[in-house]
């Protein structure tokens, strides 16, 4: 049932032989006949001036907007050239075909700061061909993640074990899992692409009218998704024995795992997503169009050049003249002093306790404002239940989330070893990813060089797990507010608890002068750390219920 062939290339990372890559290459180039020729005979050519090109039916738009798609982001570079020509060809017989309508993967970040499939190093470059071969596109998701190679190679090898290895669910259920957890946050992009793979896999497409449709099953995991999502700390071991007691609808304990397992990653997955504005994808609904430009006639040789929707903004970053243009130097130098007061001051046990939760308060109060910017579509909410169970409903009611102490349940001594007795590898596989997002540096801080920058990426990490009520007594939560500005903290407060109302303003507000890359790398850490605290949350709960 599981998909061995390309599984293997990705269990010998770094290890992958010149056969496998040809018969890589092999399979993409049998890919691209097989749509060239259901292009079948090329309609007449249109009388109309030739510029235009008479509009495609609707079977060859899809195969038009896929060979598009190949010929932006196919790291491979033959392909990419035939895919040209093929459009080339097709457009000279006087047909319509797709130009890309975004501006590049991020609406955020313009297109020619991240890194192109044609320019890559040879290391990412593996990495895209290895994406490409196992899930014949390379995604906005993974292109953005490509700043951060390394980082990339760990998160797309657990993702591709998660869905497509060996493991306690069918394939049809870990997409529409994925489907309910991206809902959660009305993630659009997330809810597509597993659409689409739900469907390849044979799902039933009545179960996309909504969870109502789907089995008994699934149903029951809804509340699950929904505490998880937006209230994990409220998660007891009886809605653990619920799942694992329901008579024919019973869950096993390995099942469950895997299905906590997806739905922390679609989650946080959607964080990142909302929080670097990750547009469609180019083949898929509103990637592409079929309509002419407005202004001159756009030519298919822009298709490889990357200038199909030329972006003629200037990078608003590092020209800032206002008094926040040395928000760099100024963090720089709290750090510095926060580092020396360290060893002169140690402040007592209580102390520490009350800064902890001081912070933790002060986070439940930071509001993300700007509401009216995001509906949710009627498509995405059938989905789930209870649209309204969000993180505003609680938070402003201020409710109190009590505190989870992690010497009592940490992901090192306990999170970890359950999941890898459950689910073996899982666990390995999560810890290496946390481990790669918390201690990824490149010892720099916009343009300064050699920073040590561990002080700042852990009180990033330990805000997103205060948020959560989550303690570690030996850090002091003094240090989150001497680091951690309030647009900062809107930012992360939005991206984590409520991803689909960030806005590209609050995106642009925070941390002005460092690099996109940076940015992409806050976006890591903090999609990591919330995927570890609701891995927490569901983990204690199942151990409580074990024992
Ligand atoms: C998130 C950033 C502060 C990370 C920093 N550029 C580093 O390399 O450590």
């Amino acid at each position: 049932m599981q998909d061995q062939e390309s599984s293997g290339r990705w269990d010998s990372l770094g290890s992958r032989d010149a056969n496998s890559r040809i018969e890589a290459m092999e399979n993409i180039h049998l890919e691209v006949m097989r749509k060239v020729e259901a292009i079948g005979p090329i309609p007449a050519p249109a009388p109309s001036p030739p510029a235009s090109g008479s509009p495609p039916s609707s079977e060859l738009n899809h195969i038009l907007a896929h060979l598009l798609m190949l010929s932006k982001r196919c790291p491979f570079e033959d392909v990419r050239e035939r895919c040209i020509r093929l459009l080339q060809s097709v457009q000279d017989l006087g047909v319509r075909i797709p130009r890309p309508l975004g501006n590049g993967p991020s609406r955020f970040i313009p297109e020619k700061e991240i890194l192109q499939v044609s320019k890559v190093d040879a290391r990412t470059q593996s990495i895209f061909e290895d994406a490409f071969a196992a899930l014949g596109r390379l995604d906005n998701i993974s292109l953005v993640m490509g700043f951060h190679p390394q980082y990339l190679e760990s998160f797309l090898r657990t993702q591709h074990y998660l869905l497509q290895m060996d493991g306690p669910l069918s394939l049809h259920y870990r997409h529409y899992i994925g489907i309910m957890a991206a809902a959660r946050h009305q993630c659009s992009y997330l809810v597509n692409q597993h659409v689409e793979n739900f469907l390849h896999f044979g799902g039933d497409p009545k179960w996309l009218n909504g969870l109502g449709e789907a089995p008994q099953k699934l149903q029951q995991l809804g509340e699950l998704n929904k505490i998880l999502a937006h209230r994990p700390w409220l998660l007891t071991k009886e809605h653990i024995e619920r799942l694992l007691k329901a008579e024919e609808h019973s869950w096993s304990l390995a099942e469950l795992i895997h299905a906590v397992v997806l739905l922390t990653h679609y989650h946080s997955l959607a964080s990142f997503t909302f929080g670097c504005g990750i547009m469609p994808e180019i083949h898929c609904e509103g990637g592409h169009t079929f309509r002419p430009p407005s202004l001159s006639q756009y030519c298919v040789c822009d298709i490889a050049n990357g200038n199909g929707h030329a972006n003629h903004h200037d990078d608003p970053f590092g020209n800032e003249v206002s008094g926040k243009g040395r928000c760099v130097e100024v963090l720089m130098e709290r750090m510095k002093q926060l580092q020396e007061c360290r060893d002169d001051e140690e402040a007592s046990q209580e102390e520490m306790a009350t800064r902890f939760e001081r912070e933790k308060t002060e986070s439940m109060l930071v509001v993300t404002a700007e509401d009216e910017e995001c509906v949710p579509p009627r498509d995405i909410s059938r989905h789930f239940e209870d649209p309204s169970y969000g993180y505003k409903d609680f938070s402003r009611r201020g409710e109190h989330v009590p505190t989870f102490r992690v010497q009592d349940y940490s992901w090192e001594d306990h999170g970890f070893s359950l999941v890898n007795r459950l689910y073996p590898d899982v666990g390995q596989m999560l810890d290496e990813k946390f481990q790669m997002a918390y201690n990824l540096t490149y010892n720099t801080m916009a343009t300064h060089k050699d920073v040590d920058t561990s002080m700042l990426r852990r009180a990033i990490w330990n805000y997103i797990h205060c948020m959560f009520g989550i303690r570690y007594d030996d850090y002091d939560y003094g240090e989150i507010n001497q680091l951690l500005d309030r647009s900062f903290k809107i930012y992360i407060k939005t991206m984590v608890c409520s991803p689909e109302k960030t806005t590209k303003r609050m995106y642009e507000s925070f941390w002005r002068q460092f690099q996109h890359s940076e940015k992409v790398h806050v976006n890591l850490l903090l999609m990591e750390a919330r995927m570890q605290a609701e891995l927490l949350y569901a983990l204690r709960a199942i151990t409580r219920y074990m024992t």
